[in-house]
């Protein structure tokens, strides 16, 4: 589904990133953990085409992306949902916009996508706070909305940077069992994480492939977690 080949990855100085190969199969469930700054948004980055490597391939649903034209990439990022690491909301849209924004640029008749939203709002408990404007929510709330708006496309791919940043242990379980939902209806899943304790939750709900950066490599981690 995503796939990277002996990719490298420079910001311009030394390399951050060195020969990383690994295949996100359909329907998996993958944690990427490592210590700050060990490129893990880098990586993301480079799964969703924000990035493009300095060296090697990355392939999603069988296309290498570099060769896509700007089309082409906007229709291959519909299916890849994104929740980013700061959230990222337009402060002045009540929250049911702001998860509605990507049904919105892509064009969507939103009469017919009411439905959609609604369930959506509920699946992830908001729908009191559908009105709400973004700085007047809770890190759990924000967290949560992000993850409606990242997969209210319905992508094939959910990339999760952080998600359970900045919440308490019961938001970042609540979050973990949102996620699995996703996994179990056929989604591939990556969150990337520094969170031990929750990679060792998870464990018990799903099964996970652990992956850690370690001086600029990619490693599978050992059940010693
Ligand atoms: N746009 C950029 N330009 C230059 N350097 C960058 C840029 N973005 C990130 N970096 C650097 O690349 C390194 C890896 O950053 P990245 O955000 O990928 O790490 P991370 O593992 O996600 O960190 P954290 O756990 O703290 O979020 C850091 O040293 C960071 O300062």
């Amino acid at each position: 589904m995503i796939e990277l080949d002996d990719v490298g990855y420079s910001y311009g100085g030394g390399e951050l990133l060195s020969n990383l190969s690994v295949r996100l199969a359909p329907g998996s469930f993958h944690f990427l953990t490592g210590p700050s700054g060990a490129g893990k948004t880098t990586l993301l980055k480079l799964c969703y085409g924000a990035l493009t490597p300095t060296s090697g391939t990355v392939r999603a649903f069988d296309a290498d992306m570099r060769g896509l034209d700007r089309d082409q990439m906007a229709l291959l990022r519909r299916r890849i949902g994104v929740v980013h690491q700061d959230c990222r909301f337009l402060d002045h849209l009540p929250l049911a916009d702001n998860i509605a924004l990507p049904l919105i640029v892509s064009g969507r008749d939103m009469a017919q996508e009411s439905d959609n939203l609604k369930e959506l709002m509920s699946w992830v408990g908001l729908t009191a706070r559908a009105d709400a404007r973004p700085p007047e929510l809770s890190g759990g709330e924000r967290q949560r909305a992000a993850l409606a708006r990242a997969v209210i496309l319905s992508p094939d791919v959910v990339l999760a940077d952080e998600p359970t940043g900045n919440v308490d242990w019961d938001m970042s379980m609540r979050l973990l069992t949102l996620l699995v939902e996703l996994n179990k209806m056929g989604k591939t899943v990556l969150i990337a994480s520094h969170d031990l304790a929750l990679i060792r939750a998870a464990k018990s709900q799903v099964q996970a492939r652990v992956l850690r950066i370690s001086n600029r490599r990619l490693q599978l981690a050992g059940a010693d977690l």
